[in-house]
């Protein structure tokens, strides 16, 4: 059994008459980086902001490092950071006097307040920036600032709530690797409406859909689940589609334009290795070959697909 940092039991929400989430329970690894996949409105955020502490919720229980959030929410939320989707900067304070200010509330011992404050900046890599106002940065470095605040009380969980939105490629590149770093320490939570991001970043995912959670597992196991099973190859010298039905692993084949094919395969690893082998033998010129990577709405729909024939 894997050791938990936090614990989500039985968490409904509900915003008015129409309920955000229904019935997540969530047990949080306390290492690594897991991910918190979902499309827009799939009830992201509001988990979040239950498990930090920012909303409390209509149904349920967040329990953080073995305390209960509703019993003492001041004690749990110490072993918590939290960069919401719209990160609480004070644009018009330097990130010395932000970094002071968010110490301050975090009840940072005065006297360690500097070695903390020091210790977040060299982490995040924006010492050089101490003095600079947060409106004379870039994205990439108020996000930067962003989860400085989050850890300068070194919690030993981190919850980043879509972390790399509106950012370019680069600064998105510098933000994941800065968030590989943080959690080489403590665990952290990553939420994007992202595939690609989240299986680039994550150990873990827990994928939510219409406020549900309608996956929760390793991201091995989500890639076997869900795994793109198609691929396109262009080979110059086009084979009879049955030649190709030879190579192991193959189960279909479809002719496209172009000398090119859709494979249908049943998930073999090394497939592409067989292809790409069978294509200096039979000298069929291989040019490209490209996965095709399912979408969110299509895995969403092959996980409903599964659990429906689970339940059946
Ligand atoms: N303050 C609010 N008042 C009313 N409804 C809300 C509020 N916040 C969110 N909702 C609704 O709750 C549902 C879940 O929203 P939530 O923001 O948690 O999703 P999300 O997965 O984080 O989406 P996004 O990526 O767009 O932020 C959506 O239908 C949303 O419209």
């Amino acid at each position: 059994m894997r050791e938990i940092i936090a614990r989500i039991e039985s968490l409904s929400h509900r915003y008015h008459k129409s309920w955000a989430v229904k019935d997540i329970n969530w047990d949080i690894p306390n290492r690594g980086i897991t991910g918190l996949l979902g499309s827009n409105g799939a009830g992201k955020s509001t988990t979040m902001n239950v498990l930090c502490g920012a909303l409390r919720p209509t149904q349920g229980n967040v329990i953080i490092a073995g305390i209960n959030l509703r019993k003492d929410p001041q004690q749990a939320r110490r072993e918590i950071g939290f960069l919401p989707q719209q990160a609480p900067l004070y644009i018009d304070l330097s990130i010395d006097e932000y970094l002071r200010y968010c110490a301050e509330l975090r009840l940072i011992p005065p006297k360690q307040i500097n070695a903390s404050i020091e210790a977040a900046k060299q982490k995040c890599g924006i010492a050089h920036f101490s003095k600079r106002l947060i409106r004379n940065l870039s994205g990439g470095y108020r996000q930067r600032v962003g989860i400085a605040q989050a850890i300068i009380h070194r919690p030993p969980l981190i919850v980043l709530d879509e972390p790399t939105n509106g950012l370019d490629p680069n600064q998105i590149l510098e933000v994941r690797s800065l968030i590989r770093e943080i959690a080489e320490e403590r665990a952290v939570v990553f939420s994007s409406h992202i595939l690609t991001e989240i299986q680039t970043l994550c150990k873990d995912v827990v994928m939510i859909e219409g406020g549900q959670i309608v996956f929760s597992d390793t991201m091995d196991a989500f890639n076997n689940h869900t795994g793109n099973n198609t691929m396109i190859v262009h080979l110059e010298e086009a084979p009879a589609s049955d030649q190709l039905m030879q190579i192991p692993g193959i189960m279909q084949v479809e002719l496209l334009s172009g000398n090119r094919f859709r494979l249908f395969t049943s998930g073999e690893r090394k497939l592409a290795e067989d292809i790409v082998q069978a294509s200096v033998q039979h000298q069929w010129r291989l040019q490209e070959i490209l996965f095709e990577k399912p979408s969110l709405d299509e895995v969403f729909a092959k996980l409903s697909k599964q659990q429906s024939k689970f339940k059946a």
